[in-house]
């Protein structure tokens, strides 16, 4: 279907946006009136420029407080209107949006808004111009989709016809269901944004915290779906108000946005309404695992000396780069002391992924707007398809040690070190990354659309000097698992700059990992006795569990399904590790103990009493 989007969701100028909108690929545009009055372009440039760039402009809008007013309004507004409509004619568009009224001067009365929108019809059809009525969820009188649709039907022109927008119809809990009830032809234009579930009044939700689809908590596909039983063959439209990304980079946000469509357009497709022209783009490879991590570090001295003590062992080299392969059982960690990030590290710069199609996980994610990364490699080395994902990390599609291709891990074939006691580590649990706070919303819908993870919702934790916005992104099954954290870094000068990052490996016996940690020194984080106090009052676990986790610095957790026992090392660079051992099915990340172990880590150095 034709894709387009309003000049509102983006930030920059008039002309920066239509630039953006046209680069990632979409068909057309909805002018925002605020974006045209600031523009120093006459409307016929921006008109030139849009055909230059192959965007339609399908809409201009809003056009407000126009129905079901007392005689002299009502000719003023029709004098505003003949105005907009001249306007239009330069701008070469023919569709334009008047949303419902929230001037005081309206009254209720359907009759005479329907027969004030006909007469606006009339003049608008003398230039050419379709008016699309649209109800805002705040309207002074008219709320509701079906409450327009009525009013439409009632004045009975065919130059008037309603606009669907999904954040009015989903936002009030409107059954969706009722728009097969309107004629297509009488939908002049669909308009969609998603929304987080929150409790709050619906025009600051609306004007503030819209987001693509797929971003928020809204069945969009099964709004477009009834839209298209309809037989509606417009454009899907977005109309994105928020404040976020307002102030982001308008490329980078128009290609979220159509990759946002592009997964919407895929589940429709899937759905019984699905039609023959919505965008099916090859099914995403969900991971299977993690083949690795890699940090990329200025010196491996650092890392090494909590790997060992951690019971990994260095089991190779690569021969042509600075990387060295560090492995337990099915945990295996890459230190890269030649990349570009390596002098500001320690940091996690890579992440490999188990995937049963290495070139098909690529396609899916090219599809998606993913960058596909070079692969620079010598002939001789097994072929490594990866991309970027929007926080820069680099993920590798791989096949670890399977016949049916070539393994990564044949390319580590150096001097292998001394084999290390192994201590109870098998894989790696989850990785926790950290997001640019802008691109944060573009990030879970990055996970989700391109590799099939499922987010959690997104939870809020409280930082000594912050908050920490934390989304899980996950497998159905568990065996890939991320945790998206943005922090809200502070002015304080002992809040960190850069926000940190860190690999959690599972253990199948925590208690004997964390009797190694603390017997080779002060390596984890010291958890205060209060916490520990708390846990007590909380959990009756016995007395003898509750002494082991205090004496050896154990978090606890625990979930309908099973429990969770963790901890944490000291941070080095950007990065730390966490040890993780889930019993039973739990399925959490211990996100109650962040808090504990962000005020810990965070907490400014101990000073001296004597000194
Ligand atoms: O917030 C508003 O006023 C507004 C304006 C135009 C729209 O199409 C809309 O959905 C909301
Ligand atoms: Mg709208």
């Amino acid at each position: 279907m034709r894709k387009s989007i309003a000049t509102v969701s983006l930030s920059g100028p008039l002309a920066g946006k239509l630039t953006a909108i046209a680069e990632a690929g979409f068909d057309g545009v909805e002018i925002f009136e605020n974006d045209l009055l600031s523009s120093p372009l006459a409307p016929e440039e921006i008109r030139r420029r849009a055909a230059d760039l192959g965007l339609s402009i399908e809409l201009f809008q809003p056009f407000r407080d126009f129905e079901a007013v007392p005689p002299g309004i009502l000719a003023a507004n029709l004098r505003r209107a003949e105005h907009k409509f001249a306007l239009m004619e330069r701008l070469g568009a023919s569709r334009l949006l008047v949303c419902s009224s929230v001037s005081p001067d309206t009254v209720a009365d359907d009759a005479l808004a329907a027969e004030h929108l006909r007469l606006l019809a009339d003049r608008a059809a003398a230039h050419g111009i379709r008016i699309a009525y649209e109800a805002l969820a705040w309207g002074r009188h008219v709320d509701d989709f079906e409450h327009a649709w009525r009013i439409v039907e009632m004045a009975d022109h065919p130059y008037l016809g309603t606009c669907l927008d999904s954040f009015h119809i989903l936002s009030r809990g409107s059954d969706p269901r009722g728009i097969e009830e309107i004629p297509a032809e009488k939908i002049f234009f669909l308009q969609l944004a998603d929304a987080p579930p929150l409790t709050m009044d619906v025009l600051q939700w609306s004007r503030h915290y819209r987001c693509f689809p797929g971003q928020g908590g809204f069945d969009l596909a099964g709004l477009v779906g009834h839209v298209l039983r309809t037989g509606y063959a417009g454009p899907l439209s977005l109309e994105v108000f928020n404040d976020v990304f307002r102030q982001a980079d308008a490329g980078r946000t128009a290609r979220d946005a159509m990759r946002s469509l592009i997964a919407l357009e895929e589940s429709v497709a899937q759905s019984p309404a699905g039609a023959a022209e919505l965008t099916r783009p090859p099914r995403p490879v969900v991971p299977t695992g993690f083949a690795f991590a890699e940090l990329a570090t200025p010196d491996t001295g650092r890392l090494s000396g909590l790997l060992t003590t951690l019971g990994f062992t260095r089991t190779g080299g690569h021969p042509t780069k600075p990387v060295e392969l560090w492995a337990q059982d099915g945990a295996r960690i890459l230190l890269n002391t030649g990349s570009a990030q390596s002098a500001a590290g320690p940091a996690l710069s890579a992440i490999g992924l188990e995937t049963p199609d290495p070139a098909g996980a690529v396609e899916r994610a090219e599809s998606l707007l993913a960058p596909v990364l070079p692969r620079s490699r010598a002939p001789h080395e097994a072929p490594l398809d990866a991309v970027a994902a929007p926080d820069g990390t680099e993920l590798f599609f791989c096949r670890t040690a399977r016949p049916d291709h070539p393994s990564w891990t044949d390319d580590f074939t150096g001097v292998p070190g001394d084999l290390a006691e192994a201590a109870g580590i098998t894989h790696i649990d989850h990785v926790a990354l950290t997001q640019p706070w802008h691109y944060f919303d573009e990030a879970s819908l990055f996970y989700r659309s391109v590799l099939g993870l499922r987010p959690d919702e997104s939870l809020e934790l409280a930082d000594p000097y912050g908050l920490l916005r934390s989304r899980a992104v996950a497998t159905t099954d568990g065996t890939v698992r991320m945790a998206l954290n943005v922090a809200y870094v502070g002015a304080h000068p002992g809040a960190p700059d850069t926000p940190w990052q860190h690999v959690a490996l599972g253990s199948r016996d925590i208690v004997a990992t964390a009797r190694r940690l603390n017997a080779a020194g002060d390596l984890l984080l010291a958890i205060p006795d209060n916490y520990y106090d708390d846990l007590e009052a909380r959990h009756d676990l016995g007395v003898e569990r509750h002494r082991t986790l205090r004496e050896l610095g154990l978090l606890y957790d625990r979930d309908p399904y099973g429990e969770f026992l963790h901890l944490y090392t000291r941070t080095t660079g950007r990065v730390f590790f966490e040890v993780v051992q889930r019993i039973g099915g739990y399925r959490g990340y211990g996100a109650g103990n962040a808090p504990i172990r962000l005020a810990v880590q965070h907490a400014p150095p101990a000073v001296s009493a004597r000194s």
